[in-house]
């Protein structure tokens, strides 16, 4: 993202970590790819609330809430904030009850929510769309969404973003954005366990179908209009991680489906897979609100409580599902 928003301005970069600042100013390399010469990376976040107006803050969603409340001190309401990360906020309870107890829509926000709770901060936005890391590391174009209720945070967003690598579109429905790029990671998920079980497009192209239509049923059931889903938010993320090797959704499921137990693949990863946390809320908020979601009710027996793939796929394929496009 630094490195995208290099083409238009000069950027500031924050890390928690003083060592890791201090490497990557004089190394000038990260990923594999140098860093832009407009990026500087700076240790001290009051420096960045001072000189900047627009922030950009992208950190796995189980550290979102604990990194503002780190920040917003320093913020003010003149500050406008567009976040990147996609997955839930749960609050009001502990996360590892979530089997025993369940979970209630009190207790799940989106990332703009947690913004608005901790900071005094009002003019929010959500980027999203099919923005992998390393394609976009390796200079590939994509096009990514910035969605906000404010036209100021989309103008201004898009005044910094657009590229010739990068085209940008903007929507005021942020909550269908925000969701899309949540629920997709699920999916995405799914599609790498039915590859590493070594199953073929014709039934990948099934669980991408019928997998939009839980992602459009649970937006709905959590306020959203439908159609984020059908866009580049939507449909366009869905395709991008549900069939690259480079979505890491995709390749733990992969190795979910081959064989490997969660716990394994949680013990020899450092990668993020963000799905398998949303898998556990959106399982247990689809049972209290008593959605019909048959896929993720599967693929959670499969990740959580090793359900065989093949049991799953018969239950599926024998679901009685009685029109095909039952969502528009
Ligand atoms: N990578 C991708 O392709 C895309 C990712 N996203 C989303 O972006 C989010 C982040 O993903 P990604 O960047 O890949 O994750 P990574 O795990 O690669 O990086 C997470 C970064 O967040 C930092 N961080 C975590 N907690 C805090 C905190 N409390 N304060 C300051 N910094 C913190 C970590 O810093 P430290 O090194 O100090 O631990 C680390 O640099 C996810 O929600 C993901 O879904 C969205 C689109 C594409
Ligand atoms: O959201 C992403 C691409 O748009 C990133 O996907 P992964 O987190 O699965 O790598």
């Amino acid at each position: 993202m630094a490195n995208l928003l290099a083409y238009n301005t000069d950027v500031l970069m924050y890390s928690r970590s003083a060592e890791l600042t201090e490497r990557l100013n004089r190394e000038r390399f990260r990923f594999g790819v140098p860093l832009h010469e407009r990026v500087t990376v700076v240790n001290d976040f009051s420096l960045i609330a001072e000189r900047c107006q627009l922030l950009f803050p992208i950190v796995p969603s189980n550290n979102f809430r604990e990194m503002m409340r780190s920040i917003t001190d320093h913020l003010r309401p003149s500050h406008l904030l567009i976040h990147g990360t996609k997955g839930l906020d749960i609050t009001g309870m502990d996360e590892l009850d979530i089997p025993k107890k369940g979970i209630e829509r009190r207790n799940v926000h989106t990332m703009t929510d947690v913004i608005r709770q901790e900071s005094v901060v009002v003019r929010v936005g959500a980027l999203t769309g099919p923005n992998l890391a390393r394609e976009l590391l390796d200079g590939q174009p994509s096009a990514s969404v910035i969605a906000s209720k404010f036209d100021e945070v989309i103008d201004r967003a898009k005044l910094v973003l657009k590229s010739s690598q990068l085209h940008v579109f903007g929507t005021h429905d942020m909550l269908g954005a925000e969701l899309a790029g949540v629920l997709k990671n699920v999916i995405a998920l799914g599609s790498g366990i039915l590859k590493g079980v070594g199953l073929g497009k014709n039934i990948q192209a099934m669980l991408v179908t019928r997998g939009l239509v839980e992602m459009v049923h649970f937006g709905q059931a959590l306020g959203s209009d439908k159609r984020a889903f059908f866009g580049t938010a939507g449909i366009g993320d869905l395709i991008a991680t549900a069939t690259s090797k480079k979505s890491r959704n995709y390749m733990f499921g992969y190795r979910i489906g081959s064989g490997e137990s969660l716990a394994e693949v949680t013990a020899t990863s450092q990668e993020l897979a963000e799905g398998v946390r949303t898998l556990m809320i959106t399982r247990h908020l689809a049972r209290s609100m008593r959605l019909r979601v048959p896929i993720t009710e599967m693929l959670y027996q499969i990740v959580f409580e090793q359900y065989p793939v093949t049991e799953a796929m018969n239950y599926l394929i024998t679901y009685p599902y009685d029109v095909d496009v039952d969502f528009l």
